[in-house]
């Protein structure tokens, strides 16, 4: 790992004596954390890994000074917050529902992304836990529905912001709870401490649909067909500096409670900016798959056609089944719209460098792609093996 300026650790106040929560810990994202965490906090004393679902992968976590405690929970019952939140110092809550397909009823969006968020605030508030960093999405702000670019654009960019969308409203909603939270007097009389990251596309080892797209590829003889225009720049961060942003924040908020509490940090790095294929191509070029057509195969008309046919047979097709293509209007607008950051709000305010450089995040998901070619026996449910797993 090539670390490009690490901040010194303040280790004033001696050994391991905290508590974090990391919600959402057994996500794509949230094993990113984890085991950043383990790696990077040495204050670190118990780390509560919450999820409705648990990976076997914490199990092997457990060999060293840090305490592991898994807790299966969710995040829509504030009984099982509060009983994780109490006696945590720290709360990342990363647990949300990414979906922009339409697989999921827009009431349940609602009720894990926003009511989840709001439980977490209120457990805080109730057990008297002072610090809660909280992964929004660049999809708070945008792409707005109206199709306008953001052109490396920063936290204080004017952009309208107009959601028509479950997914994204939901994160603007939630964000908004966090940041409003911030400065609540919590259990014991103190202020809550609240910020809020905004990752742009996240890409990495685990990264879920970058596999399905290489396996999509290998299936038309290692060929992608461009559908995209490369002139249009899609935002992307490597999951290791999304989680080292995380370990960050959540360990400078206590110190700089007074500049970081209340604000909001688009989560970046120095991934190349370019379009979502092209993008892609950088780490499925590699891996053997190339990329048909300088520019797009299919004119724009045809491809919003397509994309309003898919929304069509969805909406058709909902009471015997649920037809969710990739391509549908609102991932056709995501994908040809410029949406990119070029921000030094994090860095300036708490110190955030990426950790891991760009060749090095880079060759981190090829390896990763690469080792999936030799995919053991299928799990159960479609799941894939964890980034962690033995013998991948
Ligand atoms: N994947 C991406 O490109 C981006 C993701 N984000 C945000 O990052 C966070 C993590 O996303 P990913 O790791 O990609 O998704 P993921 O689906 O891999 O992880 C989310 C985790 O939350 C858990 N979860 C879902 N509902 C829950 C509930 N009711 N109670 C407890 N746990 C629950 C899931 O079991 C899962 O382990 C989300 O909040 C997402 O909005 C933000 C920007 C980009
Ligand atoms: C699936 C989309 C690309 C399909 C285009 C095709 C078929 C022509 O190749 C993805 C394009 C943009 C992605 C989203 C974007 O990176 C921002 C996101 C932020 C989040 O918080 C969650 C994930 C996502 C919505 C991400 C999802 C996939 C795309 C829509």
């Amino acid at each position: 790992m090539h670390v490009c300026g690490t901040p010194q650790l303040d280790m004033t106040d001696g050994g391991r004596d905290l508590v974090y929560l990391v919600t959402g810990g057994c996500g794509f994202l949230g094993e990113h954390v984890v085991r950043l965490l383990l790696e990077q906090e040495p204050r670190l004393r118990e780390l509560r890994v919450f999820d409705l679902h648990l990976g076997s992968w914490l199990e092997a976590l457990n060999s060293g000074p840090v305490q592991v405690t898994p807790i299966q929970g969710d995040v829509t019952r504030s009984e099982d917050v509060v009983a994780a939140v109490a006696g945590a110092d720290v709360v990342l809550h990363i647990a949300g529902l990414v979906d922009v397909w339409g697989l999921v009823d827009p009431e349940v969006i609602y009720r894990v992304n926003v009511k989840g968020t709001q439980n977490v605030i209120e457990a805080c508030v109730q057990t008297g836990t002072r610090f809660l960093v909280y992964t929004s999405s660049m999809e708070a702000v945008g792409p707005n529905s109206k199709g306008h670019p953001f052109y490396r654009g920063n936290e204080d960019t004017h952009y309208e912001v107009v959601h028509t969308q479950p997914y994204p409203r939901s994160k603007a909603q939630a964000e908004r709870l966090v940041i409003e939270a911030n400065g609540r007097k919590v259990r014991g009389g103190l202020p809550l401490v609240t910020c809020s990251l905004r990752p742009t596309g996240i890409y990495g080892e685990g990264h879920q649909l970058m596999l399905d797209f290489y396996r999509g590829a290998q299936r038309t003889g290692g060929w992608l067909f461009r559908a995209i225009p490369p002139s249009v720049e899609h935002g992307r961060v490597y999951a290791g500096n999304v989680a080292w942003m995380h370990v960050l924040a959540a360990r400078e908020l206590g110190s700089r409670a007074t500049t970081m509490g209340g604000q909001v940090y688009f989560c970046y790095d120095n991934s190349p900016y370019k379009s979502y294929e092209d993008f892609n191509m950088e780490i499925l070029g590699p891996c053997g798959i190339r990329i048909l057509g300088t520019r797009p195969l299919l004119p724009y008309f045809l491809l919003f056609l397509l994309a309003t046919l898919n929304a069509f047979l969805q909406w058709l097709l909902r009471p015997l089944v649920v037809y969710t293509p990739l391509f549908n209007p609102y991932t056709l607008a995501l994908s040809t719209t410029t949406f990119t950051v070029q921000t030094d709000k994090a860095q300036k305010h708490f110190g955030y460098q990426p950790i891991y450089d760009w060749e090095d995040c880079r060759d981190r998901t090829v390896s990763w792609i690469k080792s999936r070619k030799r995919c053991p026996a299928p799990l159960p449910h479609g799941q894939e093996p964890k980034v962690g797993d033995p013998g991948l």
